[in-house]
């Protein structure tokens, strides 16, 4: 096993890519053992490519036609270990806030939690990383399966350590440090000038990150994954999102430690510019 394990944990497929890519090709290419776990796959999503518009009001469809699409962003990567938290299919995508979705018995916001958090023991125990990274506590920006992700990675922390948690589910394993990928108060004026409001709340004052991975030597692996989540992204369309993915500055991804040690950084900041900076 590399002394040098990242687990991911993401709501849909795709969030993986949008948040935290460059960070998967960095730690891919230098050698790295990199893992994800999505908790859905996406079957509520909007349809956006029209000659997949069979796809739209098909959730089973859209939900298949998406663990193509990851399968074929995470080869972009290199070795990637994926995991569907539960198994393929297990929770459901929830939908936006508000959406009937929500309510849906299979909807990963309507998860028992105490059967999520043995299946996030489960991987964490299998994987034993030594780096977690999941979304803050809004979720990043507030959807129902992102928060769940973040509850998710939060509430299995301390049991996957603890010998008298589940036994059968594997080894104890600590996990030394859990990073949040969030944004940096400075994107916000870029954000608001595209029409998104009150967006302050979901980005984290700079000053205040822990770590700032510059990825832009692997823009285009980042790009080149998102290029295969055709049913909810077109890079194309001269739009907001299209415009900032093309920017090399999309590939530097933000993070705040929120548990374990912070490791050696440098500038009057001392950010990290790797997260595992203090463990090797
Ligand atoms: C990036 C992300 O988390 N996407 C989610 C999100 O998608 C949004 C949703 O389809 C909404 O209806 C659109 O207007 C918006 O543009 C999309 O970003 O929510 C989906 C449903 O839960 C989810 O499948 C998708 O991965
Ligand atoms: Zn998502």
């Amino acid at each position: 096993m590399s002394d040098r394990r990242l687990l991911l944990v993401h709501a849909h497929p795709d969030d993986e890519s949008t948040a935290t890519g460059a960070t998967m090709a960095r730690y891919c290419a230098d050698g790295a053992s990199v893992s994800l776990v999505t908790c859905t796959s996406g079957e509520l999503g909007e349809v956006v490519a029209d000659d997949l518009a069979h796809l739209r009001g098909d959730p089973d469809a859209l939900g298949e036609y998406r663990r193509g699409e990851i399968r074929a962003a995470l080869a972009e990567y290199g070795d990637v270990r994926h995991h569907w938290l539960g198994g393929p299919g297990r929770w459901r995508d929830s939908g936006m806030v508000g959406d009937a979705g929500n309510g849906s018995e299979r909807a990963f916001a309507k998860a028992d939690p105490d059967e999520v958090t043995r299946a996030m023991v489960e991987i964490l125990r299998a994987e034993q990383p030594h780096v977690v990274v999941t979304y803050d506590e809004f979720g990043g920006y507030g959807h129902p399966d992102h928060i769940g992700a973040h509850r998710a990675v939060m509430t299995s922390i301390d049991p996957a350590a603890d010998p008298d948690y589940a036994p059968e589910l594997g080894e104890p394993w600590q996990v030394p440090k859990v990073y949040w990928a969030t944004l940096p108060r400075s994107i916000l004026k870029q954000i608001e000038e595209s029409g998104i409001e009150n967006f302050e709340p979901y980005t984290v004052p700079d000053e205040e990150l822990t770590a700032v991975l510059d990825g832009r030597a692997f823009h285009g692996t980042k790009v080149a994954a998102l290029r295969h989540y055709r049913s909810q992204v077109d890079l194309d369309d001269g739009g907001f999102f299209a415009s900032m993915v093309a920017r090399p500055e999309f590939a530097i991804e933000h993070y705040l430690l929120v548990r374990g040690d912070r490791g050696p950084g440098t500038g009057h900041l001392n950010r990290e510019s790797d997260l595992f900076a203090g463990l090797v």
